[in-house]
């Protein structure tokens, strides 16, 4: 099963951070005597309102889960579930239906625990450290670890340019005005959508048509500068013109942002991931990978005959 939050939800999805703290003011220099450590030299032409250098982006991240185990209730859907998720990489997730792979995506990015019955054990690994250790906070996974889902869920009534920056508020992320532009201006090339919008960026996001409002949803995303994004069956609501073009985006954003997609589109699976991983529950039992690799390889010569009679139609 496949969630799609509201726009309410999406609010508890990304709760507003504490802010941080104001940097400290440089020291002003003596009078007469070489400036203070810190201080502006005299020849520094700053004002407040030039564009400041922008942090580079954060180097490509893996993503670890190890032993990963969930349940609703007494309902135990996930048992030990251990998949390495390469940085700059795409690895999908297929399996037939109820088998836990949306579950196991919201785990990646402490979602869900945002449901009241939802528990679980194991670990979670971006670049080496847990996402779940008692010393994080659950808006920095949550920024670290971006979400598209099924159906598209852009703010209807707000603009396409405040649609992209809503992570930011979201997120407790102070921009000026010249950051907020970039930060626009760069997601929606990213996401394949700066052509089309450019002239209309203070056009409702509502307006624009379901795959262009799957690539604002992405925009959306990419503006909290995300390390790893998670897709769960997000084409799976397109037409197959919209389908190819965020095919062609998760492919040139895989460059800058690990990829984690779930489908049911073997065809996908195959066009855009490099790692594939077969989740099954069967008979009852809890969800569980029984295969995982080079997405090439398992699809043309799977190890086990369950993976083999799935990616060939044969059950699902
Ligand atoms: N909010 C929930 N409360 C209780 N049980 C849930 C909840 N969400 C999912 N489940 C159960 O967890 C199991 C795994 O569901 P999940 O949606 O993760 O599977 P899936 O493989 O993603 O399925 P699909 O491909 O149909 O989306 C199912 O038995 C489902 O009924």
């Amino acid at each position: 099963m496949s969630e799609t939050p509201s726009d309410a939800s999406l609010t508890e999805v990304l709760p507003k951070a504490p802010r941080p703290p104001k940097p400290p003011k440089a020291p002003k220099p003596p009078k007469g005597g070489p400036p203070a450590p810190g201080a502006q030299g005299p020849g520094h032409s700053y004002r407040e309102s030039e564009p400041q250098p922008y942090a580079p982006p954060a180097p490509l991240a893996a993503l670890d889960a190890r032993n990963v185990t969930a349940w609703f209730g007494d309902h135990q859907v996930l048992d030990r579930v251990s998949l390495t998720m390469p940085a700059g990489v795409i690895t999908s997730l297929i399996g037939p239906s109820g088998c836990g792979k949306s579950t196991f995506l919201r785990i990646l990015n402490r979602m869900h625990e945002l449901i009241p019955s939802a528990s679980l054990a194991g670990e979670v690994l971006l670049d080496g450290d847990d996402i779940y250790d008692a010393s994080r906070k659950l808006t920095d996974a949550r920024k670290s670890i971006g979400m598209v889902f099924q159906k598209p869920n852009p703010f209807p009534a707000m603009s396409i340019y405040d649609n992209v920056i809503a992570g930011l508020k979201l997120t407790g992320t102070k921009a000026d005005r010249d950051r907020r532009d970039y930060l626009v201006e760069t997601s929606l090339i990213k996401a394949g959508l700066w052509k089309e919008v450019k002239d209309r960026l203070r056009a409702p996001g509502g307006g624009l048509s379901g795959g262009q409002q799957q690539r604002l949803c992405i925009a959306r995303s990419l503006a909290v500068q995300p390390r790893v994004l998670l897709m769960d069956e997000p084409c799976s609501a397109l037409d197959p013109t919209s389908t190819r073009v965020i095919e062609e985006t998760m492919l040139e954003l895989v460059h800058e942002v690990t990829i984690v997609i779930v489908t049911h589109n073997m065809q996908q699976a195959q066009r855009v991931s490099t790692q594939c991983a077969f989740f099954l529950a069967s008979q009852g039992t809890p969800g569980a990978i029984v295969e995982h690799g080079d997405t090439e390889a398992m699809f043309s010569s799977p190890i086990d005959s369950r993976t083999f009679d799935y990616v060939n139609g044969r059950f699902g």
